[in-house]
């Protein structure tokens, strides 16, 4: 990143920004970027343009409709900047490409989207690819500009966000909780149905599962029959939305088993015939020509909009206001859109919303409630886009200057407060407790998805049934999947994870959730081959090694199958980490706790380690289980391996007379190469981290440690270390300095054969 003591313009002539949608506010923002100077442009948006964006989204003009946004807007700006570089990306910002190395490039990244769940996936990219993050938003006249620096200011998740104001679609079309749902229901579904588009595919088109026989089920319910009377046609409506579809999505036991079942309400039961007949008295309607005036209400002479309707003046209410669209305002038919300022629409929205509800036992809520949950779309304001806009450039160059004390999160108000339209705010501090990708070193070359889920998604993170997503293609899936998908996810799982369909490898960030368990977390793949050393090596600093081949003798992960409830550490301790591991003076931990240490060991310790050996292992403080990971360590030795304990019943008394089996593990082969090794010739440095290189190649994923190898000391602090070491006990037979050099510089070429 640019560092404050460059030059102010400098700062943005070198920048390379990454731009985020490209619709209201991304128009604006492109067009203020470029006359600011900034001339490495990249821009990503998945939409193409609709004659609806045009109003505002000033960049696009109706030969544009249909074509993208990120192109056009890229085209439109060279066209009065030809000379600086815009990039755009015709695409979703969750494809896979655009993952952690992506992001790295960037020196900023401008988010000008719509909604959360891309807002949130641009935030958790940037913490991972440590770039700085404006985020926006615009209501109507409101808006905020927000700035997000890792480690600085919080993340645009630190704080939770109000529940977004839209609904998973089977909230709405099949399990409503809430009267909103319900007003959804009726505006988005019914009423967009019956009024406006025709040809839209909507749920509400089920029909009944004998449409294959019967050619009368297979004509589309929405349509009105030749000469049918508007009367009949809105009964028919009525009885299939409120009726049969209930119905229908009744037999389906499943969704209800731990629901309320809704009931269906056919207009018969509710409005008897004689008494349709007598809804909507024409005459009584008062209204004018005047189409947005005509009201069902008046026509039923119900005029108080806050009176809570039965449900049978609820259908009268349905049943009239389709009959006014249909004689009064048939022109407009195909081509309505819900407005809050149509009381007609109110009406049969709010009408049809509380049918529903009355089917699925939520509350009824009057015209004037209904109207304003209905009525919750902002439209937006060019002048407010403009605004954010230009705020966002603002922040985005106190960023680029690293002026970490002028940053602020600035609100737009429609009021004035302390007389400012315009409310800063200093940033937050990063909640500890937020959201924090994790990072898995890992040869995606070698690792398979299978290990992914084994060793780290189920043994580490603890999921039973996960889900494993790259950006928005799913990988793999545990539990109730479809059939056909089974074996499209236990072919991935035998998969390398570069060559899956949607490859992972360094810089994907990965999403794995698991429902049952509410967990979720993303994890941050960085392949596995390149070392960054303390001191330099063959004059480099990051040493990038091919990835080696699996050598059986060497540093394999462990794991120790063992009957954690017979067992105990005694056991452990002799028949595996003395006689196989070949530690003498071992250290055992699980996790954070330690449960046996030999040698020089405090008066106090040595009766509860002692105590401890005599446990049977789930019994230990810290219960040893299937799952659990121990550390098993021998100071003197610098041995290290981890050991992962996996429970079982049974053994085989003649076949595994120990009554544990170390997987993993091979018997030491004796030392051919490495054993003239010795510490403190001059090349120690590289010798240890290809020493340190070569011990990881079977370590394909770092989170798991399987055995780590001390940093070998240099002559000073092999020197430190015999006089620490001199009296310990094991060294008790080696009593001379040098020979301890020399053992030591043996003991390397041991090691490695060892495990
Ligand atoms: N995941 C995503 N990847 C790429 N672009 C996205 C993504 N999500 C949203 N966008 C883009 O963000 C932009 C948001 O712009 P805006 O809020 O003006 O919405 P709009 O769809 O253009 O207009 P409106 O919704 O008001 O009709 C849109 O152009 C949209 O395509
Ligand atoms: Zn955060």
């Amino acid at each position: 990143m640019a560092s404050s003591s460059f030059h102010f313009t400098a700062d943005i002539k070198v920048s390379k920004v990454l731009m985020v949608g490209a619709g209201g506010i991304g128009c604006e923002l492109l067009k203020t970027l470029a006359l600011s100077g900034f001339s490495d442009i990249h821009i990503i948006d998945m939409d193409t343009i609709e004659v609806s964006n045009l109003n505002r989204q000033f960049l696009f003009r109706q030969s544009h409709v249909g074509q993208s946004k990120a192109k056009v807007a890229r085209d439109a700006v060279l066209k009065f900047r030809p000379n600086i570089s815009i990039t755009a990306y015709h695409a979703n910002v969750k494809d896979p490409d655009f993952n952690v190395d992506f992001f790295k490039q960037f020196n900023v990244v401008l988010n000008g989207l719509d909604n959360l769940d891309a807002r949130r996936h641009v935030n958790r990219l940037c913490l991972a690819a440590d770039v700085p993050l404006v985020e926006s938003g615009t209501t109507g006249f409101l808006g905020q500009v927000t700035v997000h620096v890792k480690g600085k200011t919080e993340c645009y998740e630190c704080q939770p966000k109000p529940a977004p104001k839209t609904y998973p679609v089977c909230t709405i079309t099949s399990t409503p909780s809430k009267f909103v749902h319900c007003i959804v229901w009726a505006k988005d579904l019914l009423f967009a149905k019956l009024l406006g588009d025709k040809n839209q595919e909507n749920d509400l088109n089920v029909r009944s599962s004998d449409a294959a026989s019967s050619s009368k089920n297979v004509e589309d319910v929405f349509e009105r029959r030749k000469g049918e009377e508007i009367e009949q046609y809105g009964r028919k409506i009525f009885d299939h939305v409120f009726g049969y579809n209930i119905e229908l999505a009744l037999s389906n036991e499943e969704t209800w088993k731990n629901r309320n079942r809704p009931k269906p309400i056919y207009s018969k039961d509710v409005l008897p015939e004689e008494l349709a007949l007598q809804n909507g008295n024409m005459d009584n309607n008062h209204a004018s020509d005047d189409g947005l005036s005509v009201s069902a209400m008046a026509s039923l002479g119900m005029k108080n909009p806050q009176d809570i309707w039965s449900v049978k003046e609820n259908s009268r209410i349905f049943l009239e206001a389709l009959k006014l669209f249909f004689t009064k305002r048939e022109k407009e038919i195909g081509n309505l859109s819900f407005d809050k300022d149509d009381q007609l629409a109110v009406e049969f929205v709010t009408a049809a919303a509380n049918i529903r509800a009355a089917s699925f036992g939520i509350p009824l809520h009057n015209l004037f409630e209904a109207k304003g949950i209905a009525g919750n779309i902002v439209h937006a304001v060019a002048t407010t886009n403009a605004v954010i806009a230009g705020l966002i450039v603002i922040e985005a160059i106190k960023v680029l200057r690293n002026d970490i004390k002028s940053y602020r999160m600035t609100y737009c108000l429609e009021h004035p407060s302390r007389n400012m339209l315009l409310m800063p705010v200093e940033p937050f501090e990063p909640n500890k407790s937020c959201y924090t990708p994790l990072s898995l070193e890992i040869n995606t070359n070698r690792s398979k998805l299978k290990d992914l889920v084994e060793k780290i998604v189920k043994a580490k993170l603890g999921m039973n049934l996960p889900l494993i997503m790259n950006a928005s293609s799913l990988l793999y899936e545990a539990g109730d999947v479809e059939d056909d998908m089974i074996a499209i996810y236990e072919a991935n799982l035998e998969k390398v994870l570069a060559e899956l369909p949607s490859p992972v490898t360094g810089g994907t960030m990965l999403t794995v959730e698991d429902y049952l368990q509410e967990l979720k977390c993303n994890i941050n793949i960085k392949h596995r081959m390149t070392y960054c050393l303390e001191h330099p090596s063959r004059n480099m600093l990051l040493m990038p090694v091919e990835p080696f081949e699996p050598n059986k003798s060497c540093y394999t992960p462990l794991s120790l199958e063992i009957n954690t409830n017979r067992s105990k550490l005694k056991d452990l301790v002799e028949k595996i980490v003395k006689a196989k591991l070949g530690m003498n003076l071992p250290l055992i931990m699980n996790a954070s706790s330690l449960l046996y240490e030999a040698g020089d060991v405090e008066d106090d310790m040595i009766a509860i380690y002692e105590a401890n050996l005599e446990k049977v292992l789930a019994e230990l403080p810290s219960p040893v289980t299937g799952g659990t990971m121990l550390t098993v360590e021998d100071y003197l030795q610098e041995l290290k391996c981890n050991i992962n304990i996996k429970h079982r019943e049974e053994f085989d008394e003649e076949k595994e007379p120990d009554g544990m089996v170390l997987l993993g593990w091979t018997q030491p082969v004796p030392a051919a190469e490495n054993k003239n090794k010795s510490v403190g010739n001059g090349a120690s440095t590289s010798d240890a981290t290809m020493a340190a290189a070569e011990s990881e190649k079977d370590d394909e994923m770092g989170i798991v440690s399987p055995l780590k190898k001390r940093k070998l000391p240099d002559d000073s602090d092999i020197s430190k270390a015999a006089a620490d070491t001199k009296n310990h006990k094991q060294l008790q037979v080696i009593d001379d300095e040098d020979d301890l050099l020399v053992l030591e510089g043996n003991l390397d070429g041991f090691k490695k054969r060892r495990l």
